[in-house]
């Protein structure tokens, strides 16, 4: 039997096990059949806590077709709500190894309660070879791309995993259209999440994203680190930005090189599974 925690950070959904004190699988059927809305728990995919050489924890991050991410940002969030509210800690900073790096983490307390979680979520890289990305110079800020004979002007970075972002006067579209083509596209060959954002204005930006394996969620936290960044460097917003997502709000700051996420982590509801129930 597997206990685990459902939780949500505006609204982008994980499953959450305590890889510590119990034996959680990380293949993709056991991840894919856990994360389906219908035949499973239902989520945008798994994180499992899990005990570290020379951080606090580790966390590992995998997207509900059973992808492995190197970093989440509402993922993050919420697991450092889970290991203060399961008393695995009682410290309100941590530092918590990612497959992105390692991760400073401040906890907000309402009533010893975890109420809102801040992220140092580390330095942009805009080099493409870094990102990674195939194109023929050293960074893609805004450059006009040819998709299914459209041109889409893209500005694409790392956040610990691949983020393209592009800016549109407005949000309502299908984005299937173009999300899933850039997921595949031969320029990202470790594929990538895109970024759909709306500059209100300089302190106000409003996105949604298409992520890499799950597909469109409420929220993409790197993702809004991503849309804050490029919308910095184009001049589009000041240092210290709110951005809106489908499920709801991030705080986001630039500071000495690295950018910050606050936001909430919330609880939705606890639970035990058997795990052969997830095999058949
Ligand atoms: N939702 C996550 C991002 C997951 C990224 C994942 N889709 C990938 O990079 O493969 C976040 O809040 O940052």
């Amino acid at each position: 039997m597997l206990k685990f925690t459902k939780m949500q950070g505006i609204g982008n959904d994980y499953i959450y096990f305590d890889g510590i004190h119990q034996n959680v699988p990380m293949n993709k059927t056991f991840i894919q059949r856990i994360s389906d809305r219908h035949y499973g728990i239902g989520s945008d995919g798994m994180i499992v806590i899990l005990p570290s050489s020379h951080c606090d924890f580790k966390m590992r991050m995998f997207n509900l077709d059973g992808s492995e991410a190197k970093m989440c940002g509402n993922g993050i969030r919420c697991f450092s709500k889970f290991v203060y509210d399961h008393h695995l800690t009682d410290k309100t900073y941590l530092e918590i190894e990612t497959l992105g790096g390692i991760k400073k983490v401040w906890l907000t307390l309402d009533n010893q309660e975890v109420t809102m979680v801040k992220v140092d979520m580390g330095k942009p890289i805009l080099e493409t070879k870094d990102i990674p990305c195939l194109f023929d110079k050293k960074t893609m800020i805004n450059e006009a791309i040819e998709i299914n004979g459209n041109i889409y002007h893209l500005t694409s970075l790392s956040m610990g995993n691949p983020h393209t972002v592009m800016f549109v006067d407005n949000l309502d579209f299908d984005i299937k259209k173009i999300g899933p083509f850039l997921e595949k596209h031969d320029m990202f060959p470790e594929s990538v999440n895109t970024e759909f954002v709306q500059v209100v204005d300089r302190q106000h930006l409003k996105m949604r994203v298409w992520e890499r394996g799950s597909g469109e969620t409420k929220a993409c936290g790197t993702g809004a680190c991503a849309c804050m960044y490029a919308s910095y460097l184009l001049g589009l917003c000041d240092r210290d930005v709110f951005v809106d997502l489908l499920g709801g709000r991030l705080h986001i700051t630039y500071e000495d090189g690295h950018i910050f996420m606050e936001g909430e982590a919330k609880r939705i509801f606890e639970g035990i599974i058997n795990e052969e129930d997830f095999y058949v």
